[in-house]
């Protein structure tokens, strides 16, 4: 898992193209590179290759460009979509119906019949009401809608609490001990086909044991069903895995060993598995490239001003969590700064106190890791348009999503006659 290359030599190339990016397209912007996307693919993939026709699904919500969606689709990946909006993206990117999953815990009935009529793979269910609701879709529609029942399978993933999805206290999925009898419901139900189980118990995990945990307590369930004369031929694992953000920490458990790790677990299984990476795929084959405003000396602090905030990357003041921030041309020494964004909110802040190399204004910056969970989790707050999205591919850019203009972003507003 390479970190998307700044320092080392053959990075003086893509500092070009960096600056090159800023002059022309302008800051801020995202910049993804193609070619770590794809090797995070393939990586990936490898890591599963002992398995038997494993589905790969990108989790969308990390990266739903639909050209990064087209990219990956071509290296083979499916899509796990959690909204319609999701789905028609992934569907434009032209991933074929049967890779693409529909999770999530509250579709409504316009989202089961949009995914019914496109003929998806799979619906994973996650509650009693919404199987009878999907029955009812399906059965109107005269079509069999196949499913996996996501299970909560009451597991501590130990990451952060707004991302941490498999505990008896979150929202998703259905508690272990009332899943069999759902089963049997389903495979009762017009316009149901049971066909598996699914779990999914949070995202940046750091450690293979609460996954081995959910994914033991998934196989011994499955057990349980197929004695009960249910079938199940799919096992959905979810994703999570997690990535380094913070260079100076131990790296995180590699694809390698969580594939052993799944090859273990499910041995004699007999399913086809599928899996639902998103920021492993995405996140470190991204960039926020930004530029310093201004430098600016206050009475208890010195703050680096960028022309990136909060709205266009959440991450560091929604959960507190490290992106790594590196000059494009790094100067010699190091100064300590308070890295913000110009929105007004204190808590507009990308790093607080932290030591960096010299910036001056005018400078580019990149706010690392930003692939996965970036662009797609900005707002126009403080009216400050969406950003543009880049990807570099070998020698050349192009820009897969343009810069939104002022006029777009004040023609929402619909001005009453009232007025
Ligand atoms: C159902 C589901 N699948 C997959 C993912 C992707 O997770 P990650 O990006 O951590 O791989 C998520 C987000 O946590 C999710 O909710
Ligand atoms: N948005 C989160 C990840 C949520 C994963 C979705 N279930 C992040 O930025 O880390």
């Amino acid at each position: 898992m390479d970190y998307f290359q700044l320092t080392d030599g053959a990075m003086q190339a893509e500092a070009v193209a960096l600056e090159r990016i800023a002059a022309e397209v302008g800051t801020p912007c995202y910049v993804y590179s193609a070619a770590t996307l794809r090797r995070h693919a393939q990586v990936f993939q490898q890591a599963l290759s002992g398995l038997d026709n494993p589905l790969i699904a990108f989790a969308v919500k990390a990266n739903p460009n639909v050209a990064v969606l087209k990219l990956l689709g071509r290296e083979g990946l499916g899509a796990d979509v959690v909204s319609v909006g999701e789905m028609r993206r992934a569907l434009a990117a032209g991933i074929p119906a049967n890779r693409i999953v529909f999770s999530g815990v509250g579709k409504t009935a316009d989202e089961m019949k949009a995914a019914l009529e496109a003929g998806i793979l799979q619906l994973n269910v996650e509650s009693e009401p919404e199987l009878r609701h999907l029955s009812a879709v399906a059965t109107a529609l005269g079509k069999t809608a196949e499913i996996a029942i996501r299970v909560n399978p009451d597991v501590d993933a130990g990451t952060h609490a707004k991302i941490s999805t498999g505990k008896a206290e979150n929202k998703f999925g259905v508690p272990l001990d009332r899943i069999e009898a759902l089963y049997a419901e389903a495979a009762a139900l017009p316009g149901i086909r049971p066909v598996g189980v699914a779990a999914h118990i949070g995202s940046q995990l750091l450690d293979l044991a609460p996954m081995q945990a959910a994914y033991e307590k998934l196989g011994a369930l499955m057990g349980r069903l197929r004695a009960a004369g249910q079938s199940v031929t799919r096992v959905d694992l979810g994703g999570g895995l997690g990535i380094p953000y913070d260079p100076k920490l131990p790296l995180p458990p590699s694809p390698a060993e969580y594939g052993a790790m799944v090859s273990h677990v499910t041995k004699g299984w007999g399913v086809q598995l599928m899996f639902e990476p998103g920021r492993l795929i995405a996140g470190n084959a991204g960039v926020l490239l930004a530029q310093v405003i201004l430098v600016k000396t206050g009475a208890a602090k010195s703050f680096v001003v960028l022309d990136a905030a909060m709205n266009d990357l959440i991450r560091p003041t929604l959960y507190g969590v490290y992106h790594d921030i590196r000059a494009v041309r790094p100067r010699d020494g190091e100064m300590r700064a308070t890295v913000v964004g110009p929105v007004c909110e204190t808590g507009d802040m990308f790093a607080e106190d932290r030591a960096i190399t010299p910036v001056q204004e005018g400078d580019l910056i990149c706010l690392m890791t930003a692939g996965a969970y970036g662009a797609t989790m900005a707002s126009t707050y403080n009216s400050r348009p969406l950003v543009p999205e880049v990807l570099v591919d070998g020698g050349h850019y192009s820009v897969i999503r343009r810069r939104q203009t002022l006029e777009e972003l004040l023609e929402l507003d619909q001005v009453p006659g009232w007025l």
